[in-house]
């Protein structure tokens, strides 16, 4: 459905998307992963031709181009942007709103159902400016759904959300994408991005690297043996060498040497406060890649 070819963008001389080839497709909810200002939202901005690639080329539904005014008008209805807190109006209701995108989309969204699937009922007919830092967030997810195009791109849509609200909003995203919508989102909110997502990539050095694909699991295969920190007094100097110390206090050995068995028999398992096996989860991954390394 987006068909990114060799898309390259810098700001000025900053390479910020180097040479990103890659397809997103009609019912999948892609999840983008990385530290603060590393380019998310750049990509984002690529996506909607508010920034436009130096390099590459940008095919959406099939053969949409950004190529000319009439174009982007075009798959302006096809593809949107989550809108931001700030382009909301605080001398309209919240329903305004999202009549307003309903008609501007020509939507056929039964906004009433909406409005009880996201719990507003009791604001909607409230004037903006009266609303809290989560109510305009679910706002302006509801905006969204509201003008129902079939790619939606989402720049932290959980921002200021409670847990409940978290919640919510990604059981209406997961029924949108069976609804066969394709859904862009990019997330700090990692253990809820694990969740839903389809595919999860991690955008690294301006490239897009797959960490999760729900039809094969994590890319990296790799089972860890993850302990306390604490615990660590029971490993030899040689494996602490081999392993990884998160900074929350989690040491990770990849099990790959093919020597789990002797490793486990000379474990002190009753004396240890939690030892599992597992792969890495998201944040574990996003730890190793970006964190600290609190041996380092
Ligand atoms: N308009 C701009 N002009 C120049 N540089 C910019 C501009 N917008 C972003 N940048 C730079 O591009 C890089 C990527 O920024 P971007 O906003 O895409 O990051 P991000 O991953 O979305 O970050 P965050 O998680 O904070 O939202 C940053 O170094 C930023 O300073």
């Amino acid at each position: 459905m987006i068909k990114l070819e060799n898309i390259s963008f810098s700001y000025k001389n900053k390479p910020v998307l180097k040479d990103i080839t890659e397809d997103f497709h009609a019912g999948e909810i892609v999840g983008l992963v990385a530290p603060n200002g590393t380019g998310k939202s750049t990509l984002l901005n690529v996506l909607m031709n508010y920034e436009t690639p130096q390099k590459g080329q940008l095919i959406i539904d099939k053969k949409g181009t950004y190529k000319s005014a009439r174009k982007q008008i075009k798959l302006y209805k096809k593809i949107s942007m989550m809108p931001d807190q700030q382009d909301l109006y605080n001398h309209k209701t919240g329903l305004e709103h999202l009549m307003m995108y309903k008609k501007i989309w020509k939507s056929k969204i039964p906004v009433k159902e909406l409005i009880n699937e996201l719990n507003m009922a009791h604001y909607i007919n409230d004037l903006v400016g009266n609303y809290s830092l989560g109510m305009r967030q679910r706002l302006c997810f509801a905006m969204q759904i509201a003008a129902d195009t079939k790619i939606m791109l989402m720049d932290e849509v959980m921002n200021g959300l409670d847990p409940t609200n978290v919640t919510l909003i990604s059981t209406i995203m997961a029924k949108k994408r069976d609804e066969g919508k394709l859904i862009i989102i990019a997330s700090h909110l990692l253990d809820n991005l694990e969740q839903y997502a389809d595919r999860i990539f991690f955008l690294s050095n301006g490239q897009l690297e797959l960490f999760f694909d729900r039809k094969i699991g994590t890319k990296d295969q790799t089972r860890y043996l993850k302990i306390n920190e604490a615990d660590c007094r029971f490993l030899s100097e040689d494996i602490i060498e081999r392993g990884q110390l998160l900074a929350e206090g989690l040491f990770l050995l990849p099990l790959d040497n093919g020597d789990e068995k002797e490793l486990f028999l000379n474990l002190p398992l009753e004396k240890m406060s939690s030892v599992t096996v597992s792969r890495l989860s998201l944040k574990e991954a996003y730890d190793i890649k970006f964190g600290l390394n609190k041996k380092d």
